[in-house]
């Protein structure tokens, strides 16, 4: 039987520590009869496109390497096509998330045929802790290989991008799943954003997406499902992303920072990129900061966003801190947020020289470790 949300953590663990003998699925009935027996259509709503050719589902479950006994959650399994392929690779464990509990009965029949190495969630993977999902076994350092752990999906469309942050942001505080160590991802997205995830600088894709994702791992456009392939058939095709956490982030600074820079960086991407970062400042102080911010960066400030690279990023960012930890108080000035930036008197604030020396410091030290790892990527 598929199981709910809260009783679920110590069931999954009783069931998942036995070994299992490594088995194929019986034959079953496709997905696509039990769509139709159940009387299942897909939802918009859900984002539901379904990919019902086993080929492409095996192709897909092949992108995410080597899963062979190893424990695998699958998010938005629908009526489980993907899953059947990810089972027939013989992983230790496959746990899906699923919202829509018209799929119970399909899933449940998978469930039975797996003998014991599949568990079902039925719940919003947006607001479901995935902390506590796998045994302890699986745990490695951070600097050690990937865990046995793999998060896939055919996401839907609608929640592709929030999920994607949030979880790169609990990658970058090695929370949720991360706590397991460097978990990696094979995902599907809108072919237009799987190439922004994977662009260099001096692409016109290039953009926040791009450097978040790129920061904190190595992305991979891996192939393309053209939407014919899907039922319903989306308007566009689909990129298949895998995802795999670095060991130390290009700029290792933590996620808000990172991620204020790059959201004002990227508000007016074809404009020197000097423009929109005067906006981190308040008005009174907006040109000095914004031109201390540039000569401290040695960032040229009419580059244009998409053609900056990973290490201007960190010099940008690093320098910003340094501003920050100057002015602590600018730490909650939000351009947009007037009322605010009123109250803590922040439009008016004349704050103390910046101290340069201990700036060019960091931003020495930051280079110097930019330079290492190039070095060591040799
Ligand atoms: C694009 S369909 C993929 C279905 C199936 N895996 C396939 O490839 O044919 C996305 C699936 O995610 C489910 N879903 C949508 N929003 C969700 C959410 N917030 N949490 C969990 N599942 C969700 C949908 O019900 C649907 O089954």
């Amino acid at each position: 039987m598929a199981s709910r949300l809260p009783s679920l953590v110590t069931k999954l663990h009783q069931g998942m520590s036995k070994p299992k003998p490594i088995t194929r699925l019986p034959p079953l009935p496709s997905t696509k009869e039990l769509l139709r027996l159940y009387n299942v259509r897909a939802t918009k709503a859900l984002s539901q496109n379904f990919l019902l050719d086993p080929k492409l589902t095996n192709k897909f479950v092949s992108k995410a390497g080597n899963i062979r006994d190893a424990y695998v959650c699958e998010v938005g399994p629908g009526p489980g096509n993907i899953t059947r392929s990810i089972l027939n690779h013989c992983p230790q464990h496959v746990i899906v998330i699923e919202k829509d509990t018209r799929f119970m009965p399909a899933l449940s029949l998978l469930q039975d045929a797996s003998k014991g190495r599949m568990s079902v969630v039925f719940g919003d993977v947006l607001n479901f802790e995935m902390g506590m999902l796998f045994p302890k076994e699986c745990k490695k350092s951070w600097d050690d290989e990937c865990p046995p752990i793999h998060l896939v999906g055919n996401l839907p469309f609608s929640i592709s991008l929030p999920l994607i942050i949030k979880w790169l942001k609990a990658i970058s505080e090695r929370s949720s799943v991360w706590k397991y160590g460097r978990a990696k991802m094979t995902l599907t997205f809108q072919e237009e954003v799987a190439i922004r995830m994977t662009v260099p600088a001096g692409h016109e894709e290039r953009c926040r997406l791009s450097l978040m994702c790129q920061n904190w791992c190595e992305v991979e456009h891996k192939f393309t499902i053209p939407g014919s392939a899907f039922y319903p058939k989306p308007r566009v095709n689909v990129g298949v992303v895998t995802l795999t956490p670095r060991i130390s982030p290009l700029v290792p600074l933590n996620f808000p920072i990172v991620e204020k820079v790059l959201r004002h960086l990227f508000n007016t991407k074809n404009k020197m990129c000097k423009n929109p970062l005067k906006k981190l400042f308040p008005l009174s102080k907006r040109e000095e900061l914004t031109a201390k911010l540039m000569t401290v960066a040695d960032v040229d400030p009419t580059i244009t966003p998409v053609n900056l690279t990973m290490e201007e990023l960190h010099r940008l960012t690093m320098a910003y801190d340094c501003i920050l930890e100057q002015y602590p108080s600018l730490r909650s000035y939000d351009n947009r947020d007037k009322k605010n930036n009123e109250a803590t008197g922040l439009f008016d604030e004349i704050p103390p020289p910046i101290s340069l020396q201990k700036s060019q410091y960091l931003l020495e030290e930051a280079k110097r470790q930019i330079n290492n790892e190039s070095l060591d990527n040799l």
